[in-house]
């Protein structure tokens, strides 16, 4: 008895300490599915809606709201239906929201459900999560190699740095145990070299380094030194990826970005500039959201200039909607996408996105969002989808720690081969020495 026979949805509180959804499916059979959904802090505007908490008074309002209605008219349409059936539950839930951004239920009660019934279907029929995910989306499963943030700035670190996130990929590990080894050793490495200089080593929101640096240089610099203290060759054993989230820089009153902490202004051609310099000077694989996610023209420009050396990855760009992937194919604009799977709000339009990024050449980068819980269902969707790219945050906290380990026990599958570098399939191959 694969039917749902019971829905229940509680908030419970993620890695920033703010309320959160979780919802439990249960089968006929009496499987228990659980999921809690994660919650982002440099959200791009066209995401879906999550019923969000306000602070003070509005505390628990949003979510709690989310809630009641998982509770109540969505436990009322989804019990009897069957779990393994994904695509016709996840049409349900936005057949029965029927707004464009899942605004009316909100879009964190809708995907806590739809990643519920997967995993209650997964554990019925005794299949391993990333198998049956895989068996959903049509694809071979395989390990992901992470990108792990070592260095964060932006809305994760209260601006400390302006741009977000500096992170490893290991790109010399054989294996997932040593791609994540390695991103430790670097990550470490970093923290004695900040200490070294008398800087802070401060924890930001994913648990990466909040030393803030005062430019984009700086913080590279930082990064090639943690590599060598590591004892790895910066460019062969370990490249480095940005997450500018340019969009958190825009200033719309004046129509440039602002890069507060190093005090000056920048334009569309000064961004391309200033990181067309980094690639140059820097062994730097991938640079996600590089500009605003409105900024289509900027992006083409962008993607013509650097995007047969390094991916550039649309994050707030795309937000995980096919119909913006779809733009950005006909534009030329990046040649990756993030995956998040609360910006999209079911997990079958989120398969469907990867599946369009596939299509289109674009590489997909499963990623969490800043503000987690211990719930680790997308190291099982970048495992199943054979993604071969996942970005988890830092290797220092319990809620990202979650995921690592559950890709540690994916890997126990000796049928799962590990991604490695397939996922930068531009690499220049002057990144190596
Ligand atoms: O910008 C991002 O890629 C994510 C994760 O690092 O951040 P947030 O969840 O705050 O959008
Ligand atoms: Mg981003």
């Amino acid at each position: 008895m694969t039917r749902i026979a019971r829905v229940h949805a509680r908030q419970i509180f993620d890695s920033r300490g703010r309320p959160t959804v979780e919802v439990d499916v249960l089968t006929g059979d009496g499987v228990l599915g659980r999921a809690a959904v994660p919650s982002g802090a440099s959200t791009g505007s066209s995401e879906a809606w999550e019923m969000r908490d306000g602070t003070g008074e509005y505390a628990g309002l949003g979510v709690r709201t989310a809630v009641g209605h998982v509770n109540g008219e969505i436990a009322r349409a989804v019990t009897g239906h069957d779990v393994r059936e994904q695509a016709a539950l996840d049409k349900l839930l936005i057949d029965l929201d029927g707004t464009e951004h899942l605004a009316r239920l909100g879009a964190n009660a809708i995907l806590g459900v739809s990643l519920a019934a997967c995993r209650a279907a997964a554990d019925s029929l005794r299949t391993p999560l990333y198998r049956w995910v895989a068996e959903l989306a049509g694809t071979a499963p395989g390990l992901p190699m992470p990108m792990v943030n070592i260095l964060s700035g932006g809305l994760h670190a209260g601006r400390g740095m302006d741009v977000q996130d500096f992170l490893a990929v290991p790109a010399s590990a054989a294996s997932l145990d040593e791609a994540i080894e390695m991103a430790i050793r670097v990550r470490s490495a970093a923290a004695d070299a900040l200490a070294a200089r008398g800087l802070p080593t401060l924890l930001a929101d994913e648990g990466g380094l909040s030393p803030g640096l005062e430019t984009g240089r700086v913080a590279l610099e930082l990064m090639v030194e943690a590599i060598e203290r590591a004892g790895l060759t910066p460019g062969r054993d370990v490249v480095v990826a940005i997450d500018v989230a340019a969009h958190s820089l825009w200033d719309a009153a004046e129509g440039r970005y602002h890069l507060a902490r190093e005090g000056r202004y920048a334009d569309r051609a000064e961004m391309i500039e200033m990181i067309a310099g980094w690639t140059e000077d820097f062994p730097v694989a991938s640079v996600e959201d590089a500009l605003d996610e409105e900024d289509w023209q900027g992006w083409t420009l962008l993607t013509e200039r650097l995007g047969d050396r390094i991916n550039l990855i649309g994050d707030d760009l795309f937000t995980t909607d096919r119909r913006r992937l779809e733009q950005g194919v006909r534009l030329g604009a990046a040649n990756g996408v993030l995956v998040k799977v609360n910006q999209n709000g079911t997990l079958s339009g989120t398969l469907d996105v990867i599946a369009a990024a596939r299509a289109a050449g674009y590489v997909p980068v499963v990623s969490a969002r800043s503000g987690e819980t211990e719930d680790s269902f997308i190291s099982d969707l970048a495992a199943g989808t054979g993604a071969g790219q996942i970005k988890i945050g830092s290797v220092r906290t319990s809620d990202r720690m979650a995921k690592y380990n559950q890709l540690v026990r994916i890997a126990e599958d000796p049928a799962l081969g590990f991604a490695g570098m397939t996922g930068y399939p531009r690499l220049a191959a002057g990144l190596a020495p």
